[in-house]
Formats: C-alpha cells, sequence, structure tokens
C-alpha cells in the first residue's frame, strides 16, 4: 500500500511505540489521528508533530484496548494475565484476516510482535512494579530485562514495512531484540 495521503488512526499513539508509528506515518506523508486516552500527553505530542507536520496531524481522546506483543506468541510467568490478553489478540487477529468477508472489505490484518521496548511501560519489570502487582517472580526475570530494548523507531519501521507489503494478511511478525523480524509460522490444523 502507499501510505502517502492515506489517514491513519492510531491508538495509544501519545507515546511509546504508538508515538513512534505516527512520527513514521507522517514521514511517509499520511494523515496522522493520535487517538490516545491521555489528553495531556496526546494533545502535547500532536501539537510537537504540528510543527513540522501542520495540519496533517489531529489528536482525539480515545479508549481503547490492545496492541500485540512478543507474549501473544510465547508464555511469560511473569505477567500471565497480560499474557493471555496478547495470545487473545493473535487469535482475533488471524480470525478476522481468514474471514469470508475479505473479498469485499479488502481490509488486511497483521499483528506486530515485539520483545521489550523501550518506553514508559517497561518500567513495570520492576521491583516496584512487582510491589504494584504489574508482574510477579521479579527475581526470576531481572536478567532478561537487564538485555537492550529495542527502540520503538525500529518498532516503527517494521510496521510501515507491514504496512507497505500488500500480500501480508493474518501474519503475526516477531521483532526480536537480537536479528531481523520473521513471520512466526502457526501450526496447521485440518
Ligand atoms: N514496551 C514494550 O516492551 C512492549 C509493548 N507492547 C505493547 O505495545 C503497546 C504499546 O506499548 P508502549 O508503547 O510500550 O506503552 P506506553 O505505555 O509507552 O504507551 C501506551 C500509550 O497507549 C495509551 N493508552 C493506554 N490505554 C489506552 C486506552 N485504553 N485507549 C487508548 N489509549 C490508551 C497511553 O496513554 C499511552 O500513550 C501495548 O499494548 C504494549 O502491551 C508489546 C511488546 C513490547
Ligand atoms: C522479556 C519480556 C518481553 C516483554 C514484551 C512486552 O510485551 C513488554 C511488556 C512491558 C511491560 C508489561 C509489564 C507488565 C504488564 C502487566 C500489566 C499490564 C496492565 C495493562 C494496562 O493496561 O495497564
Amino acid at each position: 500500500m502507499i501510505i502517502q495521503d492515506k489517514v491513519a488512526f492510531v491508538t495509544g499513539g501519545a507515546q511509546g511505540i504508538g508515538r513512534a508509528i505516527c512520527k513514521a506515518l507522517l514521514t511517509k506523508g499520511a494523515k496522522v489521528i493520535i487517538a490516545d486516552i491521555n489528553v495531556t500527553e496526546g494533545k502535547s505530542t500532536a501539537s510537537e508533530f504540528a510543527t513540522e507536520y501542520a495540519d496533517n496531524v489531529t489528536f482525539i481522546e480515545c479508549d481503547v484496548t490492545n496492541q500485540e506483543s512478543v507474549e501473544g506468541i510465547m508464555p511469560f510467568f511473569a505477567c500471565p494475565s497480560y499474557c493471555a490478553s496478547k495470545y487473545g489478540i493473535v487469535g482475533f487477529t488471524r480470525s478476522i484476516a481468514m474471514s469470508p468477508d475479505f473479498d469485499l472489505h479488502k481490509v488486511r490484518m497483521n499483528c506486530l510482535c515485539p520483545d521489550m521496548v523501550d518506553t514508559p511501560m517497561i518500567s513495570r519489570f520492576s521491583k516496584e512494579g512487582e510491589k504494584k502487582g504489574f508482574i510477579i517472580h521479579y527475581d526470576h526475570v531481572k536478567d532478561a530485562v537487564k538485555q537492550p530494548p529495542l527502540k520503538p523507531p525500529a518498532v516503527a519501521d517494521v510496521f510501515i514495512d507491514l504496512v507497505e507489503d500488500e500480500s501480508k494478511n493474518g501474519a503475526a511478525l516477531l521483532i526480536p531484540r537480537k536479528g531481523p523480524p520473521r513471520d512466526i509460522e502457526f501450526p496447521v490444523y485440518q
């Protein structure tokens, strides 16, 4: 798909991975709606981008859930409920992608499954995060957390590739901390 002049609705676009995706889309000439539950951060991000991209960016308040993760394909003992919600998104995405309605709407459904990304969210992988109930068994996970995380623009680059590649529908793309992104291969059940 050619991104220039398309309208993109980016949920969670005020900060972190969503913000990097907004920036990548604006760079490609899209008109971007930053949709986020955090009005202060959303307005601030929109006005910052508007200095360079003027009328191509706008903010609206919006409450939605949920974006995909590596935890949608691999179990993780430190946050089982979070992990379960991510498995759910993979199943939902692949189910919609194979719908017979696809021939009518032609909307492709794919998901990105990044490993840990350097955003405010990863502060939850800490002793403090454990005290607040975001994770459990911090002492068993802290070494994994020490490896350098991905940077949000690296995830946004893979997102742009996925949007531009019209051959992809129902894909789940793993973005590891080391090495190139790759398609997850799912077992075929007949
Ligand atoms: N940071 C990481 O290591 C990874 C994050 N993810 C997933 O990617 C997504 C984004 O994560 P980050 O950018 O790290 O998080 P973040 O916490 O930095 O940013 C999340 C953004 O979403 C907004 N938001 C939260 N709840 C919302 C709702 N109900 N409706 C609309 N907007 C809402 C927040 O206000 C914030 O602007 C999350 O679903 C996260 O689980 C996936 C893999 C790795
Ligand atoms: C090695 C771990 C790879 C982790 C990839 C990932 O998805 C990173 C997530 C970062 C933080 C998640 C930590 C805890 C999640 C627990 C609760 C989430 C609550 C959701 C919310 O809306 O607040």
